[in-house]
């Protein structure tokens, strides 16, 4: 059980749910039956990425179609699946939630965005608190090859979860993800590669592919990083996906090389709750450091 094949798929989200579950569906017939173990979609997969689109295209987990859609998907391509993001409602509160099935289609995880992107640039106002409710509660699946940590893109961004998931055992974290022209080409893959490098983990990453004329231009460039940091495979900006065969011995040849979790000095790190943090340069006695 050394290697694991992987699908990352890369779909154009446009306005129209019907067509991007097709889409979906469409791109998913590219991978043969049982022969991939894990496919991986992008955050808000079937929804734009809007706020005003988040209630109208929101659905009951479980039972909404998508939910049943996917749940079909991984059953009938004998995979796990790690089903990107969808809007969900749950009473009346709303959350970017990715729903992980097991190969008989069964759910068997679900995690809701933790982190949720609330930006202020000069051409990118977005606020997704504005609808959505963040998620308490991590996300470690089980599978055959080991655990996967989940976490939906800004989540990227925060490095406590993504070590707290290597420190649980995770060799690898799928992110569903949809960055954007500003952040993208600067932040992207410079993020995924970092996070691998520290956590000596694979980290997948599925992004939309942009939709001409949508509100929120996606950043596309799935990708694959592997536990040295090396980038296996990108795309572009086309909808496309990758099937890729990945090495999992290379987590543990990684970590034993170069033993980092095992050097960390936690002395050092703890933080007293009375402790004054802050951005101040300064130190406890309030010399400049
Ligand atoms: N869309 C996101 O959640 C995050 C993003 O685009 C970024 O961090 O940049």
């Amino acid at each position: 059980m050394n290697n694991l094949k992987v699908a990352i798929i890369q779909i154009q989200t446009g306005p129209d749910k019907s067509s991007n579950l097709l889409k979906t569906a469409e791109l998913f017939a590219s991978i043969e039956k049982s022969r991939v173990s894990l496919v991986l979609l992008p955050e808000m997969f079937q929804c734009p990425y809007n706020l005003e689109s988040f209630s109208i295209f929101a659905e009951d987990i479980p039972t909404g179609e998508t939910s049943l859609f996917l749940s079909n998907l991984a059953r009938e391509y004998g995979t796990f699946l790690v089903g990107g993001s969808i809007p969900e409602k749950k009473g009346n509160r709303y959350y970017n939630t990715s729903i992980v099935y097991n190969p008989c289609g069964e759910i068997i995880g679900i995690y809701r965005k933790t982190h949720l992107f609330d930006v202020d640039f000069e051409n990118l106002h977005f606020q997704e608190s504005a609808v959505l409710n963040p998620g308490n509660t991590p996300l470690l699946i089980d599978t055959p090859w080991g655990k996967i940590g989940i976490l939906i893109c800004y989540d990227l961004r925060f490095p406590e979860l993504i070590r707290l998931y290597a420190l649980r055992g995770a060799f690898m974290v799928a992110v569903p993800a949809a960055f954007n022209p500003i952040t993208g080409p600067l932040h992207w893959e410079v993020l995924f590669r970092a996070r691998a490098i520290d956590n000596q983990v694979y980290l997948l990453g599925a992004s939309p592919a942009p939709y001409p004329n949508a509100f929120y231009q996606a950043y596309g460039h799935s990708l694959i990083v592997d536990p040295m940091g090396r980038v296996l495979e990108q795309l572009g900006n086309e909808e496309a996906i990758i099937i890729k065969d990945i090495d999992l011995s290379l987590v543990d040849l990684t970590r034993q090389r170069l033993p980092l979790l095992k050097h960390r000095r936690l002395d050092l790190y703890a933080i007293n709750p009375d402790e004054k943090l802050g951005n101040s340069l300064k130190d406890q006695k309030g010399e400049a450091i």
